[in-house]
Order: C-alpha cells, then sequence, then structure tokens
C-alpha cells in the first residue's frame, strides 16, 4: 500500500513542482483541487471533472455530517464509492464552514456546539469529532480541526484565537486514525501578524503534519498584504511537506503563491462563476450573459480543449445562459476548471524549465489586455 508522502522533482525560485502520493493515487504540484463540498462538484459528473486533468476534490465535514451523515457516508463505503470519484480526497475539517454557515454558534476550549443550517437540528464539532468524521469519509488528506479566526481582528484576538487552534491541532494529530496513504495536515493561523504567523508554523512543525495549510488570507486583505503573509510564512514550513493555500484564488493569485513556494489550492470560484455566467479566459472573465456575444460565433477560447470550446460558438453559450438552460452552467462550469487545471499545467511546465517567473508575467500581461 502506498505511504503518504511528498516527492521535490524541480524547484524555481521558491517555485516547487512535485507529486503527492496518496491511497488513492497521485496528485501533481502546483495543484488546484475542485471543490465538491457535497459530494459533488457542482454542475460536473466525475468523469467530466477528471477529463480536465484534475486528480485531487475536496468534500467538507460540515456539509456531509449534516446531509446525508458521516456514519450514512462510512457505511455506503467512504466517498470515493458514494460519490463514485477514484482519485484522491481532501476534506475540511469543518471548522470554516461552521462559522461561515452554522446557526447559534457558541464556543468551547472542547468545540463549538451549532444548529444546522439546514434543519436546526443541534450537532457539536470537537477535534476529535471532525478526525472521525474525516475517517469515515475516507478522506485522503484530513484537515485539522481548528477555529477561523474572524477578518478583520485585533493582535490580541487573532494570537487567542491562533493558540486555541494550536490545542485544536495537538487534538487533532492524537485523534487522527494514521492508515499508510493517509495523510494530517496543520493549518497555519495568525491573521495578518508575521509574528503570529510564526508562532503557529513553529507550534505545527512541533507537532508535526504530513503537510501545512495556511489558513485565513484571501478574506478581503487584497492580494499584497496576502503575499507579503505567505513571504514569512511559506519558509518556515518544511520544504519536504506540501504547502496549501486554502481557499484560493483567481488566477494571479495562485500564481503569485506558486512563485512563493505553494503547492496545492482550491477556491469555489471556477464552479461558482460558472453558474452566474462568468467565464474565464487569459485575457480576464467574460460574461457570457452579456448581449455583445448573441451573433459571436467563435469558441470561447482558441486554445482550450474543453467541449464548450471544441464544439460550441459563444452565440450558443449567450442563448444558454438566457434561456436558463441547465446546459450553460454545465458547460461553462467546465470549461472554468479546464481553464484553471490548464494554468497549473502550464506553471507546472514552467517550473520544470526553469521559467516560471517568465510564466507569470506573461499571465500577468495578458490578464491586463483585458
Ligand atoms: C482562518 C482560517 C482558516 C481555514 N480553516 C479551514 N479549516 N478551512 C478554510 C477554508 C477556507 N476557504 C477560504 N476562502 C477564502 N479561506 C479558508 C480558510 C480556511
Ligand atoms: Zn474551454
Amino acid at each position: 500500500m502506498t505511504a503518504f508522502g511528498f516527492e521535490v522533482f524541480a524547484t524555481d525560485g521558491a517555485a516547487r513542482l512535485g507529486r503527492v502520493h496518496t491511497a488513492h493515487g497521485p496528485m501533481d504540484t502546483p495543484a488546484f483541487m475542485p471543490v465538491g463540498t457535497a459530494a459533488t462538484v457542482k454542475a460536473m459528473t466525475p468523469e467530466s471533472v477528471a477529463s480536465t486533468g484534475a486528480q485531487t476534490i475536496l468534500g467538507n465535514t460540515y456539509h456531509l455530517m449534516l446531509r446525508p451523515g458521516a456514519e450514512r457516508v462510512g457505511r455506503l463505503g467512504g466517498l470515493h464509492e458514494f460519490m463514485n470519484w477514484r482519485g484522491p480526497i481532501l476534506t475540511d475539517s469543518g471548522g470554516f464552514q461552521v462559522m461561515s454557515l452554522a446557526k447559534l454558534r457558541k464556543m468551547s476550549e472542547e468545540g463549538v456546539a451549532f444548529q444546522s443550517h439546514i434543519d436546526g437540528s443541534r450537532h457539536l464539532l470537537t477535534p476529535e469529532r471532525s478526525m472521525e468524521i474525516q475517517n469515515l469519509l475516507d478522506a485522503d488528506i484530513t484537515m485539522a480541526f481548528d477555529e477561523c479566526t474572524p477578518f478583520p481582528a485585533t493582535p490580541e484576538q487573532a494570537a487567542e484565537s491562533m493558540r486555541l487552534s494550536m490545542r485544536w491541532a495537538r487534538r487533532s494529530r492524537a485523534a487522527f486514525v494514521d492508515r499508510p496513504g493517509y495523510g494530517l495536515f496543520g493549518i497555519v493561523q495568525g491573521g495578518v501578524y508575521p509574528d503570529l504567523r510564526a508562532e503557529s508554523a513553529e507550534a505545527l512543525c512541533g507537532i508535526g503534519f504530513d503537510g501545512y495549510a495556511i489558513g485565513g488570507l484571501a478574506v478581503g486583505e487584497g492580494q499584497e498584504l496576502m503575499f507579503q503573509t505567505l513571504d514569512v510564512t511559506t519558509p518556515l514550513l518544511p520544504a519536504d511537506r506540501p504547502r496549501y493555500l486554502m481557499g484560493v484564488g483567481k488566477p494571479s493569485d495562485i500564481i503569485g503563491a506558486v512563485l512563493r513556494g505553494v503547492d496545492m489550492f482550491d477556491c469555489v470560484m471556477p464552479t461558482r462563476s460558472g453558474r452566474t455566467a462568468q467565464a474565464f479566459t487569459r485575457r480576464g472573465t467574460v460574461n457570457l450573459r452579456n448581449a455583445r456575444h448573441q451573433d459571436d460565433p467563435r469558441p470561447l477560447s482558441e486554445n482550450c480543449a474543453c467541449p464548450a470550446c471544441r464544439n460550441y460558438s459563444r452565440a450558443y453559450l449567450h442563448h444558454l445562459i438566457r434561456s436558463e438552460e441547465i446546459l450553460g452552467p454545465m458547460l461553462l462550469t467546465w470549461h472554468n476548471i479546464q481553464f484553471y487545471q490548464d494554468v497549473m499545467r502550464g506553471l507546472r511546465a514552467a517550473i520544470a524549465e526553469g521559467r516560471v517567473r517568465q510564466f507569470a508575467a506573461q499571465a500577468l500581461a495578458d490578464e491586463a489586455l483585458g
């Protein structure tokens, strides 16, 4: 059985070309992981997701514990069996979602008591219960249970929140069911305060994790402050372990973070935008709802292998959107996931050839042309 592991094949500055090995197969990095919150990447079949080159998808403890229930997914063979996704699955621990979705939350040292936003049922999430749920889901990569520091937060608030998350990280490590090919990632907290980020990174390294995530960025602090925080955080994390920037981001965020040593990304932008008629292109996003597309016979993108670009015109996509046809969000989501995978493939090739800075400069120049 494969042991969980991470190989670095090449570096270009701080950027790394690597591969994460899991029980359900490899993930080439830098990698973008489509979000599959409720055991589905919205508007996509697993086959269509796999066709884009995506190797790993995300699931969410919070959503799946509420519906259909973690024990039920476990009885049905785990998430891979349940949703027919045969590659690696990373599940978030519930910390972030319970903050953003749950009602009537009550925090304590033990964990978070809350009511379901679906039916008002009462639940308690603790580090131990989050580890149990992610084990029942059979996640290849489990995330530590953390307390998500609100933004903005004072240094005192960020410090108190981060230190609670570090105590929960230790409890997550102790409760994690260690199996060959399965890994547990810690999450660096500390808001936008370099000294707190450093304290958190050192605390996690002292506990020891299979990978290290950076949480609490892309929450409105702006790209420059996000990059500054990365500049002080990634060097403190072990070079032989994957680094995962949670919830990021638009293409220029991802490219800038790869240049600063980040290996893994997830974001709802490509899927959510696909459902709101926004298509990603090298020149920025295109709103297919706009009437200017109604007679445009050209494909969305000349050099994209997705079905939307191979088989249809902008005029047709515009028609589907205006007619509220389900095929519209399906094709645009497929294109957006393909676009993100093409950006990651371009980054991996550029790192392999030692030209990642030129790749980044070209991508930014293209986007600036609009
Ligand atoms: C503070 C903190 C934190 C992180 N903690 C956990 N468990 N999941 C996350 C998911 C995120 N999605 C986004 N989107 C911007 N940011 C995230 C941050 C976290
Ligand atoms: Zn396309």
